[in-house]
């Protein structure tokens, strides 16, 4: 499991280690970091041309004594101080010292800038780290749209001009290729990956506690050590029995999508209860089916959405899932009609339940919450509800009520087609049915799904319904 930290808490962190190993050799081990990054990425390295931008605070003061060390491995390095006057001064005496070269934006200098981005072969963001607040200002902002695509970006901590909170960046923001962050990784290092490039953590000496982090990243190891492979002595009521209530006359491939999806995740037995059965079992001979979910049998994770349509028979097919004891899982059709029936959503408060919307689909359930911030949105959204919300995306979230959430981190553009969500829905219908939380297997499926994705991806794979069979390849090590 990966973890990331809040500003605040990765500042409660720093204080401690600040008292007791000092500034400046926290931010050497920062800038040795970040210098090791640089070099790593270029060949040859001498003689390379490197353009630092330095803001006023600390985060420049990494940037330039990262500059001291690239001038120690013979590259041609200019800084540029955005505020002169205040630029670190530990930082600046020690890149002089190595004989860097010196430009200020307010003075005699300002007018080459422009000239040495354009010929960088590096260019190192220090403008600010966590200690900003807001859209960077425009005279910080105008350099960060000089830098020139060709170059490698390396961002010190955060790429100027992104919260690293949430993840979001109302203004101009660097655009990294590779993030060295110190100390932790950041929320919205994890959210804006386009934005942050590959991200490194620079261990400089302190960590916050992975106990305190209310943001989580699954990994393929935690994901297959939550689904052992059946063993002698399993029967099909420890593998798990999910019921899935997908397809209609108009969708009947839902059905099959859905239901796939949990077949091929290792159930014990999938039921289907839904007005497709005969198509079902002819695509799918291990599942029983039938057409009315009260009548399904003994049924221990519910899946009730995809393609289900939303007239009287789809509603009627909805509330009998919603009054059962069994955790349950709401998407697609089943969420447009949880909108219109918000008694339904009321009560599943603080029962086993997923909800897993696409944004339009999150839009109408909950209405008021600002999607502008992803990740506070299914925060407030799971506490709002009481249940766990899945909000898809390129990065897709997983919030649980208590406030923690799972960002996903596989995938591809691949699963963005027809049918893809059907499969997702199905999987964790599966990982529910197999007595995960909510909020576990909902990460977990999304995490199987984008790497699915990922597969299909490699090998052109295109149709949700060549997701099947890539859900369960063993992972090479
Ligand atoms: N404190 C330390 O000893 C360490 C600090 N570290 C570095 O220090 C950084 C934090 O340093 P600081 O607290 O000095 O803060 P920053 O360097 O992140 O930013 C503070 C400066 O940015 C300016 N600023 C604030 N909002 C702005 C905006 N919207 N647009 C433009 N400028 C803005 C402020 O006027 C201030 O001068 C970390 O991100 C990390 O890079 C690391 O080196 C580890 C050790
Ligand atoms: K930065």
């Amino acid at each position: 499991m990966l973890h990331a930290w809040t500003v605040e808490q990765i500042r409660a962190a720093e204080s401690a280690a600040l008292a007791r190993t000092g500034d400046q050799e926290l931010m050497r081990r920062a800038a040795g970091h970040v210098a090791w990054a640089v070099c790593d990425r270029l060949d040859p390295v001498t003689g390379a041309e490197a353009v630092l931008l330095v803001g006023a605070g600390n985060n420049g003061g990494d940037a330039l004594h990262a500059g001291a060390l690239l001038r120690r491995r013979g590259m041609a390095v200019t800084a540029v101080l955005l505020d002169p006057g205040r630029a670190h001064a530990g930082g600046l005496a020690a890149f002089r010292a190595r004989r860097g070269r010196v430009l200020a934006v307010d003075g005699a200098g300002g007018g080459a800038v422009a000239g040495v981005l354009e010929r960088a072969d590096v260019v190192v963001d220090g403008i600010v780290g966590i200690g900003a607040r807001g859209p960077l200002r425009p005279d910080a902002a105008r350099w960060v749209d000089l830098v020139p695509a060709a170059a490698l970006r390396v961002a010190v901590d955060v790429p100027s001009g992104l919260d690293p909170d949430t993840g979001t960046h109302a203004g101009p923001v660097f655009t990294a290729d590779v993030t060295v962050t110190v100390g932790g990784l950041k929320p919205g290092l994890l959210l804006a990956d386009d934005v942050a490039g590959t991200v490194l953590v620079a261990d400089v000496g302190f960590a916050p506690k992975p106990a305190d982090a209310r943001v989580e990243v699954l990994t393929d190891l935690d994901v297959e050590a939550l689904l052992p492979d059946p063993r002698t002595g399993s029967d099909k009521y420890t593998g798990g029995v999910p019921g899935i209530v997908a397809g209609s006359a108009q969708y009947p491939g839902a059905a099959l999508l859905c239901v796939g999806g949990a077949v091929r995740v290792r159930p014990g037995m999938v039921r289907y209860a839904g007005p497709q059965a005969a198509a079902v079992v002819a695509r799918w001979p291990e599942v029983v089916a039938g057409d009315d979910p009260s009548r399904a049998g003994q049924v221990q994770a519910w899946v009730a959405g995809p393609g289900m349509g939303t007239d009287e028979a789809a509603l009627d097919r909805l509330r009998t899932v919603v009054d059962a004891d069994a955790p349950v899982l709401v998407d697609a059709d089943g969420l447009t009609l949880l909108a219109r029936h918000p008694e339904l959503l009321a009560a599943r408060r603080d029962r086993p339940t997923v909800l897993t919307p696409h944004e339009r689909e999150f839009a109408r359930i909950f209405p008021d919450l600002d999607l502008a911030d992803r990740l506070g949105a299914v925060r407030r959204a799971a506490a709002l509800a009481g249940v766990t919300v899945l909000l898809k995306g390129h990065r897709t979230l997983v919030a649980e009520p208590g406030g923690t959430v799972t960002v996903n981190t596989t995938g591809s553009g691949w699963l963005a087609t027809a049918g893809s969500g059907d499969v997702l829905s199905g999987v964790i219908g599966s990982l529910l049915a197999a007595g995960l939380s909510p909020a576990t297997a909902a990460a977990a499926g999304a995490h199987l799904h984008g790497r699915a994705g990922e597969r299909a991806a490699a090998l052109r794979a295109a149709g949700a319904h060549q997701l099947w069979d890539l859900l369960r390849v063993p992972v090479q090590r």
